[in-house]
């Protein structure tokens, strides 16, 4: 069965004005979106800064009241009107480890919050939870003791997914979980998410702005462009068969690792700056949005618009 399904999810933040403060316009953060994501599959959401993606992850955890749509968890409908309910099996991994976690609280009070929430542990069932979730993340028993500022960049983001999966959530959102850090413990992190996804049955929702890290991570990805999608496929279609000239751009636009495939990239490259300067307009309607999505494969689905 399918784990989470969003059917046209709209989230608009009212824009207010005048001496009556009175609501003028919306910002149309996401703007009817669907997407779906199987048991055990990391999902990619990409796009620019502002297109959505954060908005969308925080209305599936309950963190945004919605203004339309539907969000099932299984086969429970998640949302009832406006508010999305909070369910421990879908937890969230915020970008800057830095200010996720309370630099005033000791790692123990900090992974053992939403134990405290959920569950009636004694003290020393609540350590041994904690001691065994912090040798789930690669670090050690005395690491409950001390604070956060005392771990690297990549140790507390370790932190912040042990306290993620102490409730042994299905779902984890993961918020540009490696921005912030170094791109020598990057790799190095989410290779660690890889393993603990197989170990621990968890499904995935990443959400980021950088291709490259996606191509590694994720099994299908939706491209996301003003709060609507413009395509989704498989990581294979995204990256061998863009269609969107938003997603034929992003692609072009990663860096050249393969020597081998350079010609090609860069005839590739100089394509899609032909199409974007020839045809970008084609690609979105007069208000400047994306057309609703149309499938081309069983797996693939592009925002085009009617032809003939
Ligand atoms: N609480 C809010 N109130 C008003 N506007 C908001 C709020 N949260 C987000 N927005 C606006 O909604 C739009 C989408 O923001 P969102 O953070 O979802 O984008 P994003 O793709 O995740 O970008 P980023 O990677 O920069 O976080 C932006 O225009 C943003 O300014």
């Amino acid at each position: 069965m399918t784990l989470l399904k969003v059917e046209d999810l709209k989230v608009h933040f009212p824009i207010r004005g005048g001496i009556l403060n009175r609501k003028i316009d919306a910002i149309r953060a996401v703007d009817g979106v669907n997407f779906e994501i199987e048991p055990g599959e990391t999902y990619g959401l990409v796009g620019e800064s502002g297109s959505g993606k954060t908005t969308t992850g925080k209305a599936v955890m309950g963190l945004n009241n919605i203004t339309n749509g539907e969000i099932y968890f299984g086969d429970e409908l998640l949302n009832k009107g406006n508010k999305v309910n909070i369910r421990k099996d879908i937890q969230m991994i915020f970008q800057d480890p830095y200010s996720s976690l309370n630099p005033r609280k000791r790692v123990i009070d900090i992974i053992a919050e939403p134990l405290r929430n959920y569950e009636n542990l004694s003290k020393d069932e609540e350590k041994k939870r904690v001691k065994d979730l912090l040798e789930k993340v690669g670090l050690t028993a005395e690491s409950m003791l001390k604070y956060p500022h005392e771990f690297s960049g990549g140790q507390r983001q370790r932190i912040g997914v042990a306290r993620a999966i102490a409730l042994e959530p299905k779902l984890i959102i993961m918020d540009e979980p490696v921005s912030a850090l170094d791109v020598s413990v990057q790799a190095q992190v989410l290779n660690f998410m890889q393993d603990l996804q197989k170990e621990l049955n968890l499904t995935y929702l990443f959400i980021s702005h950088d291709l490259s890290v996606v191509k590694h991570m994720c099994d299908r990805i939706g491209i996301m462009y003003n709060g609507r999608y413009v395509e989704e496929g498989t990581t294979k279609e995204i990256f061998n068969d863009p269609q969107h000239i938003y997603t034929k751009r992003l692609v072009a636009a990663i860096p050249d690792i393969d020597p081998k495939n350079r010609k090609e990239n860069t005839n590739f490259r100089e394509q899609v700056k032909e199409e974007y300067t020839n045809s970008y307009y084609d690609y979105f309607d007069e208000d400047g949005l994306a057309y609703q999505l149309k499938p081309i494969t069983d797996t693939h689905r592009v925002a085009l618009p009617e032809r003939g």
